[in-house]
This record gives structure tokens, sequence and C-alpha cells, in this order.
């Protein structure tokens, strides 16, 4: 069986006396990096290196190993015989005999591995916004749903408390939402619920929060807006959906409001708009009702 010898190894073996100049290269610098020995003994190391990597290989790589006698993993680039640029990763140890021995391995994945990392951490952000968006928004209206607005509508509640603001919740339910189903069919009900959310979207602030709790109703959180500006918003809220058109006739809601005074859960203040929309409801439809205390 043939010895084996520093030739056999899949990296460049090299060694340099402690001024750079290089005493033995391997074969490896042949057949992989296409230099004839040569041109490469008795020669400075600057000849391999790029000048960004021969700045560093000075400054920091052979002061560091006359001091610490070792490197490892050291990433740097350097020519092959035709000039194309190699990325390396380099380990080496000086030793008691003067010399410094020297592994080249070459890292020309390495930039591909990153970029694959980088892509793929890219992709998994996406799908976790994507994911976070459908845990939080109703799919048809693309308005917040039910377990998001009372998330977020606790927070505004616990904001409210502490800095003693007005806060407002209407809850409305679409009138005779069935009829539209029955006599035009489910898609055509999906559309005018689609158009009501995104006129919804446009119509409040961006501080308010609109979700859509139910097949026919809808909430919206108005902070730091008290029972006048409410009942004006809830005026402008009908003009704004009797634009909604289905057979030519004006869409129309009732809608319950209760108004945050005492220090109240989201559940609780939810079930008293729910109670003023079951009101107006009785009353006619098409109209507001506040909720009152007994
Ligand atoms: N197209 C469509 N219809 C839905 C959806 N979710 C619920 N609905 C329908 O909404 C209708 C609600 O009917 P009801 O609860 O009787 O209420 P309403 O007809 O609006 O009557 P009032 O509320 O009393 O004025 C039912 O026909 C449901 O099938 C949905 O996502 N799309």
């Amino acid at each position: 069986m043939q010895k084996p010898t520093p030739d056999h190894f899949p990296c460049g073996a090299l060694v340099t006396n402690s001024s750079r100049v290089i005493t033995y290269v391997n074969s490896y610098f042949t057949t992989e990096l296409l230099w004839i020995p040569g041109e490469l003994i008795g020669k400075s190391t600057d000849v391999i290196f790029t000048q960004s990597s021969k700045i560093f290989f000075q400054t920091y790589l052979i002061p560091t190993l006359l001091h610490e006698k070792t490197c490892e993993e050291m990433q740097l680039i350097i020519f092959n015989a035709k000039g194309v640029r190699i990325p390396v990763t380099v380990n080496a140890h000086y030793s008691s005999d003067g010399c410094i021995y020297w592994s080249f391995f070459n890292a020309s994945k390495r930039d591909q591995l990153y970029d694959e990392l980088i892509k793929t951490r890219e992709t998994l952000e996406e799908q976790a916004e994507a994911l976070k968006l459908l845990a939080s928004t109703d799919e048809l209206t693309e308005l917040l749903n039910r377990r998001e607005m009372s998330y977020r509508g606790s927070l505004v509640l616990e904001q409210a408390a502490r800095s003693q603001q007005s806060v407002s919740l209407l809850m409305f339910d679409i009138d005779y939402f069935k009829k539209i189903n029955d006599a035009f069919g489910h898609v055509e009900g999906d559309r005018v619920l689609q158009e009501l959310g995104q006129k919804l979207k446009a119509f409040c602030r961006q501080t308010d929060l609109v979700a859509r709790v139910g097949g026919e109703e809808f909430l919206i959180l108005l902070p730091d807006t008290d029972k006048t500006d409410t009942l004006l918003f809830c005026q402008r809220l009908h003009q704004l959906i009797a634009t909604v058109m289905v057979d030519n006739k004006p869409l129309t809601v009732s809608i319950g409001v209760s108004i945050y005074e005492n220090k109240i859960s989201f559940t609780d203040f939810y079930a008293q708009a729910d109670k003023a929309v079951y009101q107006a409801k009785n009353l006619g439809r098409n109209r507001t009702e506040l909720y009152q205390t007994q």
C-alpha cells in the first residue's frame, strides 16, 4: 500500500516560515488550484491572496498566529493560477520548529449556502406573516375576526381605564339578510358582505377596530370617542351602509351602542352592545339604540 502523504488530503496544505515565505505546497495547489509549485515555493503568500485577504492576513492573522500559535476557520479569498477568486476556510498552526502549517478548504459553496439560508428565512417570515393575518382576520371581508377583536378590544379598554378616556362599541346586524340570500343566492349575499367590509375599512379611522364577528354581525370599537361623537358616527354609518345596494334598494342595519364608563370586561361591553342591537331590531330596524343600564 502506498504511504499516505499530504498529497492525499482533499484540501490545500501549505507551509511557510514566520515571514510568510512559502516552503511547501501539496499537490492540491496543482490539481485543484492550477498552480505550478515553482510559482509558489520561495514566494510570499501575498501571491495567492486577494487584496482584502492580504490585508487581513498581514494585520490580523499573522500577529494572532505568532501570539496564539493557532487560528481556526478564517474566511479568506485566494486566487487560483488563472486569477479566479476562490473563497476558502483557513486553519493554521505555528509550530515550535518555526514553520506555519496551513490548511485551505474550498468554501465555494459557502455563499450559495448563505443565500439559501437567507431565502429560507425570508420564506419563513412571509409564511409566519400570512399565518398571522389568517389567524386574525375574517377571510371574506378582510376585517378583524372575533378573536382578534376581543384581544385588541381588551387592550383598548385597559388603556382607556388608565387614561380615563371614553370608548364606545358599536355592534350592528344587517336587516333581513336572510331574504337577500334567499332571493338572490349566497354569492350575492357574500358580495354584499365584501362590499360592506371594504366601505367600512375606508370609512373608519386607522385607530378604530372593525370586525366581522358573525354571519352578518359587525363590531366597531371607537377609542377616545364620547357619546355625542358616537351618535354622530352612527348617523353617518347608516348613510354609508345605505350606499350598498341590493336589488336597487339600500342596505340597512340595526346598530346597538355601548359607551365605556365604568371598568368593564370586553365580553360584558360586547354583551351590552348586543342587547342594544336586539332593542333596535325590536323597535323596527334601520336605527341606532344606546344600551341603557336599568
Ligand atoms: N351569504 C352569506 N350569508 C351568510 C353568511 N353567514 C351567515 N349568513 C346568512 O345570514 C342570514 C342571517 O339571518 P337571520 O339571523 O335570520 O337574520 P336576518 O335575516 O338578517 O334578520 P334580522 O337580523 O332579524 O333583521 C342567514 O340566512 C345566514 O345563512 C355568509 O358568510 N355569507
